[in-house]
């Protein structure tokens, strides 16, 4: 009996939930007992391998595959990318809010797509203009796009984007992520203000996610990424390497371990003055520098 590649999409009582990436069919499947002497469990996310024959109604998995990565909150291996889902109005959008989930989504190298929700509801030019200036900031480093249920702009980019990936949606309550989800495929029916109540439960508690898939193709987990902000287990020193639009500068500073805060002859501090890099950027990743210090200083 040959082995079949499927994906880990959820956990039903002791089976394991897996979709074929051929047929995409869901197979409950045992999980034998020698990974369990190993202390090998699979997550959602993983990529196994798994055998069936005809007259069994579950499956057996045989292999798990290596992970490309791994989230703990909400528990979910090879994510592809995060989608960064936020609005100019209701709520207004914090752009240190938007700066701390693109550091935490670099540090797990994932591919960020920002999504700018909620275009309906900006009327005054003073609106637009700040939609326009959010474009400016993000549009170079990232891919912007604007999106609204109601008048449902730029859905097919957003498709394109998600398709064949696995994604998780991330960003502040009430922006409209489970709305956003279920104009782009109306079978999953999510509750709107659904998919942020599992991280509701008790910060250590792990959340177990679930993959639901569209029907374009593609993987989302149904538990939004890093709600919480934490930034611990970040070190200061690393944090510069997540701002990617400072990268082309390494080398450039008088001091080769520049903090880009403090130091003299700073490339980085010269682009922002010349308009390379947008003081907005910079200003947060200099309070995002500061507060790792913080947290560092009191856990002595
Ligand atoms: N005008 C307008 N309202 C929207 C749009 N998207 C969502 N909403 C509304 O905004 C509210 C919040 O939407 P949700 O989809 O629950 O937001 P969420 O990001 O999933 O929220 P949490 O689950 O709390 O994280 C709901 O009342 C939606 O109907 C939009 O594009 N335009
Ligand atoms: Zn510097």
């Amino acid at each position: 009996m040959s082995w079949r590649k499927g994906i880990v999409v959820r956990f039903h009582s002791d089976m394991v939930t897996v979709q074929d990436l051929e047929s995409n069919q869901k197979i409950n499947c045992f999980l034998p007992g020698r990974f369990k002497l190993q202390k090998i469990r699979p997550i959602v996310g993983d990529y196994v391998e798994y055998s069936k024959d005809q007259q069994n109604a579950y499956g057996r998995i045989e292999n798990i595959l290596e992970r490309k990565n791994e989230l703990y909150r909400p528990r979910v291996a090879n994510l592809d990318q995060l989608v960064l889902v936020t609005s100019i109005k209701e709520p207004r959008v914090d752009l240190i809010v938007v700066d701390k989930i693109i550091v935490l989504a670099e540090k797990e190298k994932l591919d960020v797509v920002i999504v700018l929700n909620k275009t309906d509801l900006l009327g005054s030019d003073e609106e637009k203009r700040e939609m326009e200036r959010f474009i400016e900031i993000y549009g170079k480093i990232y891919p912007v796009i604007p999106t609204s249920k109601i008048t449902k702009n730029n859905l097919d980019i957003l498709k394109s984007y998600l398709k064949n990936k696995v994604s998780t949606f991330a960003g502040p309550s009430g922006v409209g992520k489970s709305s956003l989800l279920n104009v782009l495929d109306p079978k999953l029916k999510l509750r709107e203000g659904e998919i942020s109540k599992k991280l509701g439960r008790g910060k250590h508690t792990t959340t177990y996610a679930e993959l639901l898939y569209f029907d374009f193709g593609g993987y989302i987990v149904d538990t939004p990424g890093f709600s919480s902000l934490e930034l611990r287990g970040i070190k200061k020193d690393e944090v510069r390497r997540y701002f990617r639009e400072f990268l082309e500068f390494d080398g450039f500073c008088q001091f080769s371990n520049c903090s880009h805060t403090v130091e003299p002859g700073c490339a980085i501090k010269e682009a922002v003055e010349n308009g390379q890099i947008s003081l907005s950027r910079y200003t947060n990743y200099c309070q995002i520098y500061e507060e790792i210090e913080d947290s560092s200083l009191k856990l002595q």
